[in-house]
């Protein structure tokens, strides 16, 4: 048996959010299970209030260590003073630049010899790049690992390209053309991600990590060739992008999501409904609607009169926090909507997303295209109604319904702030989703059998994985 020092050890620095971190830890798994000569070791960064992630971390520290996959807690640090709260971002920033010394020193002492031996690779994520100095300074190559479309990759490594007056004059018209070659449409710029409209530091933010992923060793992507032939060959070599995908976690959540017995009760709910018949609405980890949307939602559904499962939640404090789920949903729903609706339909708050796109009874997906809600739609066969909510799911959606042809589009460019999608708007779109849609249906389903057979031996993405493991190994002397 390998003894902890033949292990070819990889790092992983994550941004603190479901969306990054779990297909991530995904991508890990993947790699330890096809060659067990690597171990993923991932440094957990703590931001308050975001109780999701913290179930998630402390789910991983009592994993098994067998899997070839640990986690180690980073100490906290003393969040930035919340005087230097200008934006979000450049307070996420800050805060990732006060963990840089813990984390090099926990690299440090991971390479002592008594511990798991040579650092080979240290991944940072989209959001995460301040790390790539400390992979830097301890010379050891750096990886980036991307959870989100290699279309919004394209716009992150073509922004500081870009002459930054041009974009910002085609930001204040919504209806410009933003040209990227990863869209064979044009795009307008009002499907720009929100980020990048809404402040000059947003688009700062963007550039700058844009730019830095130009230093990493490689790009490893959560997509496959067959979904987005066209974007990821139109990315060329950026460093060069290893397109791993799909990387879901499907057996995980419903171990490591609070609130169980709900989960439970959920799925047994299921169980009673006719095939195809429910429709699920939810809108990611970080989605959450003001009162006003959610009563137009409410609205919508009875109208359209689908079964339905539909996740509410609450709104957070601050920007840095995740929603919540609520402890009343009177508050927010119309009087009377839950005695009107029992037996149509359940609010509820986080729920296992993968075993309810996995249920027979699911038949469409009204989904705010966050990119892994995206996959798994897809793995199931499940065709999805657009509705972004922020960061780049506007593009996501323009994705999926333009160029791709697998949803249905009820919005591509609703976010935050935006004016309401009506209850008639609704009510429209589930008709066209779980009544019409067929051509769309079968394309999703096609696409959900080539999910699978990308992984499989000589798939694209097993491929994909077999020369990354190629690059990781053939620096190691
Ligand atoms: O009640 C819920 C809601 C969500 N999920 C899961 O949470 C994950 C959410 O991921 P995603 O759909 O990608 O949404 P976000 O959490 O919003 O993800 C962020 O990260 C993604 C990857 O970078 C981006 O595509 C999104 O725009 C960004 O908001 C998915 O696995 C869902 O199955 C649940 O299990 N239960």
């Amino acid at each position: 048996m390998a003894t902890p020092h033949h292990h070819h050890h990889l790092v992983f620095i994550c941004n603190p959010a479901i969306g990054n971190l779990v297909p991530a830890v995904e991508f890990a798994v993947r790699l330890v299970r096809h060659d067990p000569r690597f171990l993923a070791t991932f440094l957990a960064l703590d931001i308050p209030g975001r109780p999701l992630v913290n179930a998630y971390t402390q789910s991983r520290f009592s994993a098994s260590p067998s899997q070839n996959i640990q986690f180690i807690a980073i100490p906290s640090v003393q969040p930035p003073s919340p005087a230097l709260f200008h934006s979000h971002i450049g307070y996420l920033s800050l805060y990732f630049d006060s963990y840089k010394p813990h984390v090099k020193q926990a690299i440090i002492d991971l390479q002592n010899p008594r511990n798991s031996g040579r650092v080979v690779g240290v991944f940072v994520d989209m959001f995460t790049t301040a790390f790539i100095d400390v992979a830097n300074d301890l010379q050891i190559p750096s990886y980036l690992f991307f959870a989100s479309p290699a279309t919004f990759l394209s716009l992150m490594v073509q922004l500081p390209k870009m002459d930054r007056d041009r974009v910002e004059s085609s930001i204040r018209d919504s209806d410009a053309e933003f040209v990227l070659p990863s869209f064979a449409h044009p795009l307008t710029s009002s499907l720009l991600p929100s980020t990048v409209l809404k402040t000059r530091d947003g688009l700062l933010w963007y550039t700058h990590h844009g730019r830095r992923y130009g230093e990493t060793n490689g790009v490893v992507i959560n997509s496959f060739t067959e979904l987005e032939p066209h974007a990821l060959s139109s990315l060329g070599e950026i460093p060069p992008v290893y397109a791993v995908g799909p990387l879901l976690d499907l057996g995980g959540p419903a171990q490591w999501q609070p609130s169980r017995a709900t989960h439970q009760s959920v799925l047994k709910w299921l169980d009673g409904q006719p095939e195809r018949s429910v429709v699920l609405l939810s809108f990611g980890s970080m989605g959450s609607l003001d009162k006003a949307q959610v009563r137009e939602i409410a609205f919508g559904l009875e109208r359209a009169g689908f079964r339905f499962v539909w996740v509410v939640r609450q709104p957070p404090k601050t920007h840095l926090e995740h929603p919540d789920d609520y402890s009343d949903l009177d508050h927010v729903l119309p009087d009377g909507f839950v005695t009107r609706t029992a037996g149509l339909g359940l609010v509820c708050g986080w729920v296992p997303q993968v075993s309810i796109l996995s249920h027979s009874a699911i038949g469409g997906f009204v989904s705010h295209c966050g990119w892994n809600s995206i996959l798994e739609s897809l793995w199931f066969g499940v065709p999805i109604a657009t509705w972004p909510v922020y960061a780049e799911q506007q593009m996501n959606a323009f994705e999926m319904v333009k160029e791709l042809e697998l949803a249905v589009e009820l919005r591509l460019d609703y976010r935050e702030g935006s004016n309401l999608v009506t209850a008639k708007e609704l009510e429209t779109a589930l008709r066209r989703l779980m009544d019409g849609g067929d051509d769309v249906r079968a394309r999703v389903k096609r696409m959900g059998e080539k999910c699978r057979t990308v992984l499989l031996e000589n798939g694209s993405s097993y491929t994909a994985l077999n020369s990354l493991i190629e690059k990781l190994t053939a620096q190691i002397l």
